[in-house]
């Protein structure tokens, strides 16, 4: 279809629409789902010195099989002050330093205890070192923990902790204004039979967790004085609306964006479902308009305002990963679009919903992923490999 952008294009340019939000260092609690904006290096080695594995007794390997003379215990934050010397051992337990002059640590299972003497009940370790942690074993103070960009998932805020960081540097919160238009909109749980508004539900709960800071501005009407007013007063670092983007008469979200002294870079979109996307600015905040289809909403959402609301964020791979999948059934041959069919995995195939209204979000809330299919691909077969986005 000729003037419409292709997907990656799209992509590209939205993300480039936006102002860099500046950074701040917050408390390791506030940071989940946030992105790192610069690197998080250890301020100390882990272990900071060997330490046992495992219960057991600390000893040296060469005085094996014993008899031994257990002469005291460390255990984890009460390390055994002194060290051992040829045929001695100290009890020891997970976690606990090891005394100087043990090298190996024979596990409780495999130790015979009489009094004060010990012997080998099993086995025994295998070599020197056997269930020693050595110093820096996990990592030494100077490393990066974790890299610019990357996300802060909880075992990198763990990982954090332990190298004795506590405050880490993410950017500021990016403020993203939701607006929905539409007279037909009512707010969810309102009694009768009126159209419940669901798109800034899905837009929240989306961009739940990435530090994103909703300005809500609510159901706006089809007037375009309304949205103009709407339109020009907001704050944000993103304004996100939704429906009124197509070309009906009562499709007014773009002459508002205009009269609200924006700028537009594109309108439309080589996308199914989500076509009448458009983009543009209005002074430093970008603007995203999506079309009112939930369904149209939610993939322009998946593939545009995360990725945007995350590269304000800092996050070096904003796009949502591709993964690959067996087919669990033919597909016809593409048209012009690339499209995004809502399908479920089952036994690790994707199988396509039957019907792909981009209205039924029923349909999409039973889809666990999306089979993306390029423009004019050719028909696929059941067993072929397919990119797919996971969804749920
Ligand atoms: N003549 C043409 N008509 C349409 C075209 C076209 O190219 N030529 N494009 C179609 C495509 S594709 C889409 S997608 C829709 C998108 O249109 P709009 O962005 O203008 O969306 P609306 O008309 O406002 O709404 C569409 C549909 O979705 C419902 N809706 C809207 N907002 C919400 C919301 N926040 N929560 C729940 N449901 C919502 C709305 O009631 C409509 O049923 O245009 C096609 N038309
Ligand atoms: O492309 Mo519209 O977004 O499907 O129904």
């Amino acid at each position: 279809m000729a003037g419409l952008l292709p997907v990656a294009e799209a992509q590209a340019r939205v993300l480039a629409l936006g102002t860099p939000v500046p950074s701040v260092d917050v408390a390791l609690d506030a940071a989940l789902g946030r992105w790192a904006t610069a690197p998080i290096v250890a301020r100390r080695t882990q272990p900071s010195r060997d330490l046992s594995a495992m219960d057991g007794y600390a000893l040296r390997f060469a005085d094996l099989p014993g008899p031994l003379t257990v002469i005291g215990e460390s255990a984890a934050g009460a390390p055994f002050p002194g060290a051992i010397a040829a045929g001695e051992a100290v009890r020891i337990f997970t976690g606990a330093a090891m005394p100087a002059g043990a090298d190996t640590v024979l596990v409780q299972e495999e130790a015979g205890r009489d009094g004060a003497i010990l012997t080998l009940a099993g086995d025994g370790p295998a070599h020197v070192g056997r269930n020693v942690r050595r110093r820096g074993l996990d990592f030494a103070e100077g490393d990066i923990l974790v890299a610019a960009g990357e996300r802060l998932t909880p075992a990198r805020l763990a990982v954090a902790a332990t190298g004795g960081v506590a405050r880490v540097p993410v950017a500021k919160p990016v403020r993203v204004a939701l607006a929905a238009t539409g007279d037909e909109l009512v707010e969810p749980g309102t009694p009768g039979d009126a159209l419940p508004e669901s798109n800034r539900l899905l837009l929240r709960s989306l961009l739940a967790g990435s530090g994103a800071e909703i300005v809500d501005l609510g159901i706006l009407p089809d007037r375009l004085e309304t949205l103009t007013e709407a339109f020009a007063t907001v704050e944000a670092d993103v304004l996100v609306t939704t429906g009124g983007a197509s070309v009906g008469d009562h499709d007014l979200v773009r002459p508002a964006l205009l009269a609200a002294g924006a700028t537009l870079d594109f309108w439309r979109i080589a996308l199914r479902p989500g076509k009448p996307m458009l983009a543009g600015r209005r002074g430093a905040m970008a603007v995203v308009g999506l079309p009112g289809n939930p369904v149209s909403a939610f993939v322009t959402a998946l593939l545009f305002v995360r990725p945007l609301v995350a590269h304000l964020g800092g996050a070096a791979h904003p796009f949502p990963p591709v993964s690959r999948m067996l087919l669990g059934e033919d597909l016809p041959a593409n048209g012009e679009r690339t499209d995004y069919l809502r399908a479920e995995i089952r036994d690790g195939r994707a199988f396509a919903s039957t019907i792909q209204d981009s209205s039924m979000l029923l349909t999409l809330a039973r889809s666990t992923c999306l089979i993306v299919r390029e423009p004019h691909a050719p028909p696929a077969r059941a067993g072929d490999s397919a990119e797919v986005l996971i969804i749920a």
